[in-house]
């Protein structure tokens, strides 16, 4: 995902840069692709077709490019950035674009930039032209020295990432135009997000992810991460309901600007026996990638969100058993799923 921009009712309006999940899978069927473009339209159709501009630096995919504007833009050129929320009367902005924690450790100096002078850019131009700006967080802001279960929102944040860092930058910095500034800084730190019309982009809780592709158009997966590796996972509609609702909080039911959100935890073996139950000769192995594990077991594995429950009144619809359902839906399971019955 990058960045959005939005606009407001008939003058909201929003850009977002990069979106979050936005890669059609190459081997869905034509019924499956129609279901996919949900999530993406539902932003769309929420603020108007017309009032939501998505950007990236890559190029989109069909659904994505001919569902509404979509225009290039690269975060490191702060004049683009101000010149197409002037020209396009922007009024709130989702900045997604990142590289996540193990392809940052792979490139940390273009982590770094993108991350972080990114980040600046984006603030920037959020607080100049007075944008409502939501950025997102994630587990991987927390670290080896934090609590891991339950990780609640304010205890001590040292991640050995540069992205965890770059994340843990992005809320303090937010923050501080906020109280500084007057910024509108919204943030959800979000745990591993499971999508069915996205390729894994280079993070820890990719497994959760490719399992699917691989489960349904192999019968078996090959994970990176030991059998044993708990971490904190929410459905793409969750994660998406989430980010419109605390953008549309009232500011007064806000006692932070950072808020933890969760839906469920679970192990690989645990996503294994879950899909056992759909496609019973569905088998995993083990082959441990070193840089992912000693990320996971630094990260929480459970996560306390009860401020966001609290505050904004944040509720989660997917556990895991409508997340395997859900998931194998998308995939053109449908017929190892009757077999299987
Ligand atoms: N996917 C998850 O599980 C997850 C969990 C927690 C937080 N997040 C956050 O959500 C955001 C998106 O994650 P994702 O999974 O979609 O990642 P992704 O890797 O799939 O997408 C990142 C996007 O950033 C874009 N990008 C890279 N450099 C850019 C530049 N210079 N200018 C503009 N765009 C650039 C890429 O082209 C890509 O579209 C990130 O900020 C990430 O930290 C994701
Ligand atoms: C958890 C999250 O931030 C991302 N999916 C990663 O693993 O890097």
């Amino acid at each position: 995902m990058g960045f959005w921009i939005i606009p407001l009712e008939a003058d909201l309006k929003p850009l977002y840069l990069n979106v979050l999940a936005p890669v059609a899978h190459k081997h869905q069927s034509p019924s499956n692709n129609e279901r996919q473009f949900l999530a993406q339209g539902a932003r769309r159709k929420r603020f108007g077709k017309d009032n939501v501009i998505l950007s990236d630096i890559r190029k989109p995919p069909d659904h994505i490019f001919h569902g509404g504007p979509f225009i290039y833009s690269d975060i490191l050129d702060y004049k683009n950035l101000r010149e197409i929320v002037v020209n396009n009367r922007i009024t709130w902005l989702f900045h997604y674009s990142a590289l996540l924690s193990a392809i940052g450790e792979a490139n940390v100096s273009l982590a770094r930039a993108v991350n972080i002078t990114g980040l600046h850019n984006v603030l920037d131009v959020a607080a100049e032209h007075n944008l409502r700006l939501f950025v997102p967080s994630t587990i991987g802001a927390f670290g080896p020295t934090s609590p891991r279960n339950p990780t609640p929102d304010i205890c001590i944040q040292r991640p050995r990432t540069i992205y965890g860092v770059s994340k843990v930058h992005a809320e303090l910095m937010g923050e501080y135009y906020h109280y500084r500034y007057g910024l509108d800084f919204r943030c959800l730190r979000y745990p591993g997000i499971i999508s069915a019309d996205s390729q894994p982009g280079g993070g820890t809780t990719d497994y959760a992810v490719q399992i699917f592709h691989d489960a349904v158009k192999n019968g078996k997966f090959e994970c990176n991460l030991k059998s044993s590796t708990r971490l904190p996972m929410m459905y793409i509609d969750d994660c998406l309901r989430a980010t419109l609702e605390v953008m549309e909080a009232p500011a007064e039911s806000l006692s932070m600007r950072t808020y933890n959100v969760n839906a469920m935890s679970f192990t690989p073996e645990d996503l294994a026996q879950e899909l056992l139950k759909h496609i019973p000769e569905f088998q995993i192995t083990y082959n441990v990638d070193s840089v992912r594990q000693a990320i996971a077991d630094s990260w929480p594995m459970n996560f306390d969100d009860s401020n966001a429950r609290k505050d904004w009144g944040w509720k989660h619809d997917f556990d895991l058993p409508e997340l395997v359902t859900t998931m194998l839906n998308f995939h053109g399971s449908d017929t190892r799923v009757a077999q299987a019955n």
